[in-house]
C-alpha cells in the first residue's frame, strides 16, 4: 500500500497553507492529502501522476521532455511505449501496428501493462504519462487496474490546422503521420479523448495550456503550473 503522500509531514499547518489563497496550491493540498493508496504498482510510495493530454501534434512530447528535465519527472509516452512494443518481437506487434496505422486506440490492457511496467521501473516517483488515457474506456481501465486517479492533468489546447502543420513537419518516419491517418486521429481525439478532459475538468484536475506560440512561450505557461507544485513541496516532505 502506498503511504499517504504528505499528510504526515506537513511542516506548517494546513490552515496556514490555505491562507496562501493560491487556487493551484489549494488544489494540490487537497490532492496530496487524499488517500489513494492501492497495490496496482509495486512501490511502497504512491507516485505523483500527471496525465498530459492534447490533440495529435499539440506538443505533448516536446513539453514533457522539458518538464522531465527541469522538474525531475519520469516521462512515459504511451505512443512511444506502443511503438517500441510494435517494433520488438512481441505477440501484440502486428495488432498495435494495425491500430496505429488506422489512428484508432490500442486495447487498454496492452497499453496499461506497458505503462505499469514503466511506472515500476521509473527512477522518479513523479511521473508524466503522455498521450494517455485516450478514451473513457482507457481512463476507467487505468483507474481500476492501477488503482489511482491522476493527481494533475495538463491539457494542451491547439487549433487543428496548427496540429496538422506540426505533424506533417515532424519527419520521424511514423506510419501514422500522413494526411489520411491524421484526419482519423483528429476525429478520434474529438470523439473519444475530449470526454476524458471533460471528466477530469469536472473534478477540478485540469490545467488548460494554450499550446500556440514558440516551444519556450508554451513552456513558460507550463512552468508556472509545476513551479506552484515545487512551491508546495517546500512545505511538505514527500
Ligand atoms: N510550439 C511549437 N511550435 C512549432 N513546432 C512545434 C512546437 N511544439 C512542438 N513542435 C513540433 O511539432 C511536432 C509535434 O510535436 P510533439 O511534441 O511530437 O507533439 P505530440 O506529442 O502532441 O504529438 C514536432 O515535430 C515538434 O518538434
Ligand atoms: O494510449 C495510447 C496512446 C497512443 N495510442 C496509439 O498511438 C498513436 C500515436 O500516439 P502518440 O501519443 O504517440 O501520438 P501523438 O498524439 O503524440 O501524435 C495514436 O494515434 C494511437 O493509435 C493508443 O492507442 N493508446
Ligand atoms: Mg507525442
Amino acid at each position: 500500500m502506498w503511504r499517504r503522500f504528505a499528510h504526515l509531514s506537513l511542516s506548517i499547518s494546513r490552515t496556514k497553507l490555505q491562507s496562501l489563497q493560491d487556487p493551484t496550491v489549494l488544489k494540490l493540498i487537497n490532492t496530496f492529502s487524499s488517500d489513494a493508496g492501492n497495490d496496482g504498482v509495486a512501490s511502497s510510495r504512491k507516485p505523483f501522476i500527471t496525465f498530459v493530454l492534447g490533440g495529435p501534434g499539440s506538443g505533448k512530447g516536446t513539453q514533457c521532455e522539458k518538464i522531465a528535465s527541469i522538474f525531475g519527472f519520469a516521462h512515459l509516452s504511451a505512443g512511444e511505449l506502443l511503438r517500441e512494443e510494435m517494433s520488438s518481437p512481441s505477440e501484440n506487434g502486428e495488432l498495435i501496428r494495425n491500430v496505429i496505422k488506422e489512428g484508432k486506440i490500442v486495447p487498454s490492457a496492452i497499453t496499461i501493462s506497458l505503462i505499469k511496467r514503466g511506472i515500476n521501473s521509473a527512477t522518479s516517483d513523479k511521473i508524466l504519462i503522455d498521450g494517455f488515457p485516450r478514451s473513457e474506456e482507457n481512463r476507467i481501465a487505468f483507474e481500476k487496474i492501477i488503482g489511482v486517479e491522476p493527481d494533475l492533468v495538463i491539457f494542451f489546447e491547439c487549433p487543428e490546422e496548427e496540429m496538422v502543420k506540426r505533424i506533417l513537419g515532424r519527419n520521424q518516419g511514423r506510419i501514422d503521420d500522413n494526411m489520411e491517418t491524421i484526419r482519423k486521429r483528429l476525429k478520434v481525439f474529438e470523439d473519444l479523448n475530449m470526454p476524458v478532459v471533460e471528466h477530469y475538468s469536472s473534478k477540478g484536475k485540469v490545467h488548460k495550456i494554450t499550446a500556440t506560440g514558440t516551444v519556450d512561450e508554451i513552456f513558460e505557461r507550463v512552468r508556472q503550473v509545476f513551479a506552484s507544485l515545487r512551491y508546495l513541496k517546500a512545505f511538505l516532505s514527500f
